[in-house]
């Protein structure tokens, strides 16, 4: 969930379990589920409350669940639909997906087998739903948490929105560079969402979190028996997403083996489903991203420069918030009105030195980290002007001398707990994610170091995937440089 405001969920089954149990497993205050025992209570519903997803049954009492789904499509396309089937009506819930359906779930399921379909739904449903307003187009309230206000007012930034919009209504690919935290998500949303594509399907994927044949499927789908535990068709996003855009991110993380059937849907706009023989034709508009060097990654061999040159009919360069100038005192003003909001604290403005403190951080986790450190600040603030010593402790400029050190007693067990009253103390919400962040930090690099920055070695040794290993450092903002492929 990356909102405050509930995500609305429709259910559509006749099964009354069915609606309770969703009702249960998505409680109150992240889910907001509401149900239908017909397919016209449901579209009546969903005319109604514009829900955010659709969890919908294949077999209504009132009509198929395919004519629903048509239906749902016909009124806001942009809504994600999963479809329920039994075993039986599974080759008839594979076909929906050619229909737009966002994914199938076969009944009985277990909510952990559901749940992380629903939340990847929702989430393509902010993306593609939620505004990404950008300067020109501003209006309305700082707490308006129904938006995203993209901010800046440096020439880098000034020049990223002419771009968008030069660029959003030719259809055409665009590759977004910028490192960890950036905004190039919210510009690839804002590029959609003026785009003539823009009451079609978008969806994301996010290239570094899936191992490469789980991707392979996801974008171009399989067929039965492809490979072991492929028992069923399954219906890629380039197929589903026909006539829309897909955001790619971390393009730089795919495979030699990706790359290739990339640049031939790129080029040819067609391609066969894993294990398939039918050629199968997809007009899908690509936007991709990345926080790689991808100039050094041709040169290095590990990306395709013909891939490339495809990718990047238009670049969009967003620049680091260490090199945004005054536009660090914009957005700081414009988080700390917001979240005081939605924290429900008093705010009313920053004293200067705590903004030269903010100035002079070199931000390696960019408007992300900006985010993160204004939420921290305003939980510990006791007043309405934000003075330094709101400001986190890892993050005081002093933190760093030893001059705010306390003499190093005591073990480690004891410092961690001192650390975790202090954080209660300070009012924090977070403090299991804190203390696992900060060691984290710690430990991900020191690995790496000994590693030679090799990535798959690291992981190895952290027992944990390479793709966890990957998006934990992106996360922590410690994706730049410390790590090689491997
Ligand atoms: N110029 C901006 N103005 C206001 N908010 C911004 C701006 N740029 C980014 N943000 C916000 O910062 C957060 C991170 O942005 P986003 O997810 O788009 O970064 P990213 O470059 O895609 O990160 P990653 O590489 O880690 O995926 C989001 O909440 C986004 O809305």
């Amino acid at each position: 969930m990356t909102s405050n405001d509930p995500s609305t969920l429709l259910v559509v089954d006749d099964d009354s379990l069915i609606l309770q149990v969703m009702k249960l497993c998505l409680p109150a205050p992240d889910y907001h589920v509401i149900t239908a025992d017909s397919a016209s209570k449901g579209l009546q519903l969903f005319a109604e409350h514009k829900p955010d997803a659709v969890l919908l049954d294949i077999q209504l009492p009132d009509q198929s669940g395919l004519a629903a789904l048509h239906e749902f499509r016909e009124l806001d396309r942009r809504v994600p639909v999963i479809m329920m089937t039994g075993h039986g009506t599974a080759e008839t819930a594979i076909g929906a997906m050619s229909g737009g359906a966002f994914e199938y779930v076969t009944k009985p399921f277990e909510p952990d087998d559901i749940l992380p379909v629903i939340d990847s739904a929702l989430e393509t449903s902010r993306m593609a739903r939620k505004p990404a307003v950008l300067p020109s187009e501003t209006q309305g309230d700082a707490d308006d948490s129904s938006t995203d206000r993209v901010l800046g007012d440096c020439q880098a930034m000034v020049e990223v929105f002419r771009s968008i919009g030069r660029v959003a209504a030719r259809d055409v690919a665009v590759l977004i560079l910028g490192e960890t935290g950036t905004g190039k998500e919210v510009v690839a949303r804002a590029i959609y969402q003026h785009s003539n594509r823009r009451d079609q399907l978008f969806h994301a994927i996010n290239c570094a979190a899936i191992p490469e044949n789980l991707l392979e499927s996801e974008l171009f789908g399989h067929e039965k028996g492809a490979f072991t535990g492929a028992d069923q068709r399954h219906v890629g996003k380039f197929e589903v997403c026909n006539g829309g855009t897909l955001f790619l991110d971390e393009i730089g993380d795919m495979s030699p083996m990706m790359q290739t059937k990339l640049l031939r849907v790129l080029q040819e706009k067609e391609f066969e489903r894993v294990g398939g023989t039918k050629t199968i034709k997809s007009d899908v508009r690509i936007i991709a991203a990345t926080n790689r060097d991808v100039e050094a990654a041709i040169l290095d061999n590990s990306f395709r420069s013909d891939l490339y040159y495809r990718l990047n009919e238009y670049t969009i360069s967003l620049p680091p918030l260490r090199e945004r100038g005054e536009d660090i005192k914009i957005m700081a003003e414009y988080f700390f009105a917001r979240f005081a909001k939605t924290l429900g604290k008093e705010y009313v403005s920053i004293a200067p030195e705590t903004m030269a403190s903010l100035k002079l951080h070199s931000w390696p986790g960019n408007v992300r980290e900006l985010q993160g450190v204004i939420k921290q600040t305003l939980l510990k603030a006791s007043g309405p002007v934000i003075v330094p010593a709101f400001l986190p402790k890892t993050f005081s400029p002093l933190s760093d001398d030893g001059l705010t050190k306390p003499a190093n007693v005591g073990t480690w067990q004891e410092n961690l707990r001192n650390w975790a009253s202090t954080l209660l103390e300070d009012g924090s919400h977070n403090i299991a994610a804190d203390i696992h962040d900060a060691v984290d930090r710690e430990i991900l690099p020191e690995i790496l170091r000994a590693t030679q920055g090799n990535v798959s070695a690291a992981s190895s040794r952290l027992g944990m995937s390479r793709p966890t290993l990957r998006s934990r450092l992106k996360q922590l903002g410690l994706g730049s440089g410390a790590e090689k492929n491997g």
